[in-house]
């Protein structure tokens, strides 16, 4: 029980291209979920800003630099395995093509797409329709 008691930061990248879509990933074999999709992103080290946890996801998973993001939003999900807390940046500013260095499946996705999503990241989608959409 003192996984639900302290939760666990986790930072989480949208990459948002001009016409609004955004890049998906699959969770891979072995973690839990495996199989479900998610926005790249992954656990904040000690010591390290959220900032940068996203950063060095982002060049570990995909190779890409991230130039600019902006905090979004933070949601908390008390999953079996986990407690996290997430906090997602939407950036449209990044140097690189994705590619899939850990053998992930990655898709660039409009507001309906790939499936299943984690739990904790399904209100997101319809949150970020508004958003993208709205302009
Ligand atoms: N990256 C990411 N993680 C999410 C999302 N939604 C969500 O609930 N999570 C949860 O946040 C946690 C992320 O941890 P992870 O296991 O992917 O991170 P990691 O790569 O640093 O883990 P590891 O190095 O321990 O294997 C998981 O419990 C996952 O279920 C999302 O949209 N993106």
């Amino acid at each position: 029980m003192s996984e639900s008691a302290k939760p666990v930061d986790v930072a989480v990248g949208i990459l948002m291209k001009s016409n609004g879509d955004v890049l998906l990933g699959q969770r891979p074999d072995g973690k839990p979920y495996a199989g479900y999709w998610e926005f790249p992103g992954g656990k904040v080290e000690p010591g390290e800003s959220i900032l940068d946890a996203l950063k060095r996801e982002f060049l570990e998973e995909l190779g890409i630099v991230v130039l600019g993001a902006e905090p979004w939003c933070c949601v908390e999900h008390v999953y079996p395995h986990a407690h996290v807390r997430l906090y997602f940046y939407i950036s449209r500013a990044w140097e690189g093509e994705p590619q899939s260095l850990e053998g992930q499946a990655f898709a660039w996705q409009g507001s309906l797409g790939v499936g299943p999503l984690l739990p904790a990241t399904i209100p997101l989608i319809e949150w970020l329709d508004r958003l993208r959409y709205a302009d």
